[in-house]
């Protein structure tokens, strides 16, 4: 197997680094390259003991996939080094929010097989959730998803879902940390010096992680086991209602999903 990948930033490493621990690859099937930061390039190969180059002719010669992981405004840059040499059996996988495949063909004025992908940095400890949608020609799907389900879970969607998707679970992430982080912020509000505050929040957070992964109860069941009638709990829940915090989650999504929907525009 020889998977190409085209950029080595946060999302890109987190996937290959998902797939090699998680062994479906080894570390000789991936090949990396990015724009310029040659350094950070050549610790994953002095680590990981993954291919390192710039010569695109030689990246992209006998290449099962080729892995879109640049930001979408530097596609452009990347499609003029794919386009002389990519050969018609590779298969075409790209990460780039917003991007359409339709943008993708265009750009690499090609016909081979393209899917979306929209994973998160989660793949780092393989529990991504993926979403993905194909082109019409990907029909060798199995090999794929096999590949994306060793850095997490799949959800085939058809493309026009992926402005959600990317909402949902390729930004989640970061809308969770972000409440974390002002969680910690609120508990330094209280009286908690800065270590108290990160460290209780830290602690919280990974115990309720695992109540979640090992626990059949839901959300509501969860919360509902630690709110006693009239305790400290329901007063706290009440505050939190009170101020809507569902109404901002709404507009949260619901702006990372326009967000994405601009970018797909902005490519047309
Ligand atoms: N971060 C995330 O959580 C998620 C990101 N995504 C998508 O993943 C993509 C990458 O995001 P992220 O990893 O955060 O970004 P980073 O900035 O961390 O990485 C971008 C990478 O692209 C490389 N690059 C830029 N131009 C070229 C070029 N011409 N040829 C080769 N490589 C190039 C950069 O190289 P250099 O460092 O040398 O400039 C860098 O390695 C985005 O399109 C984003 O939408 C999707 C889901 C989640
Ligand atoms: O912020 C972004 O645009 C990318 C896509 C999903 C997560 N990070």
């Amino acid at each position: 197997m020889k998977i190409v990948f085209y950029g080595a930033g946060n999302m890109a490493s987190a996937i290959f680094i998902g797939m090699i621990e998680n062994c479906v690859v080894a570390p000789s099937d991936i090949y990396l390259t990015s724009r310029s930061m040659q350094e950070k390039i050549m610790f994953f190969k002095e680590n990981l003991g993954v291919n390192v180059s710039y010569d695109d002719q030689d990246l992209l010669k006998d290449a099962d996939y080729v892995i879109l992981a640049s930001k979408p405004q530097s596609f452009p840059s990347v499609a003029d080094r794919i386009r002389p040499y990519l050969e018609p059996e590779t298969k075409v996988v790209s990460v780039m929010a917003g991007t359409q495949i339709k943008t993708i063909r265009r750009e690499l004025k090609t016909e081979n097989p393209i899917a979306r992908i929209m994973p998160n940095t989660n793949a780092m400890v393989q529990h991504s959730v993926n979403g993905i949608s194909y082109s019409g020609n990907f029909t060798d799907r199995d090999e794929l998803i096999e590949l994306m389900e060793s850095f997490g879970t799949t959800v085939t969607v058809e493309e026009d879902e992926m402005h959600n998707i990317t909402a949902a679970t390729g930004s989640g992430s970061a809308f969770l940390y972000y409440i974390y982080e002002m969680y910690a912020e609120s508990l330094m509000e209280l009286g908690f010096d800065e270590e108290e505050a990160m460290f209780l929040t830290r602690n919280l957070v990974i115990g309720a992680g695992k109540m979640v992964e090992d626990s059949e109860l839901s959300f509501s069941d969860l919360r509902k086991n630690i709110t006693s009638k009239h305790g400290t709990t329901e007063a706290g829940l009440d505050a939190l209602d009170g101020d809507g915090l569902k109404r901002i989650l709404i507009k949260t999504l619901n702006a990372a999903a326009s967000r994405s929907e601009e970018l797909s525009k902005d490519d047309e």
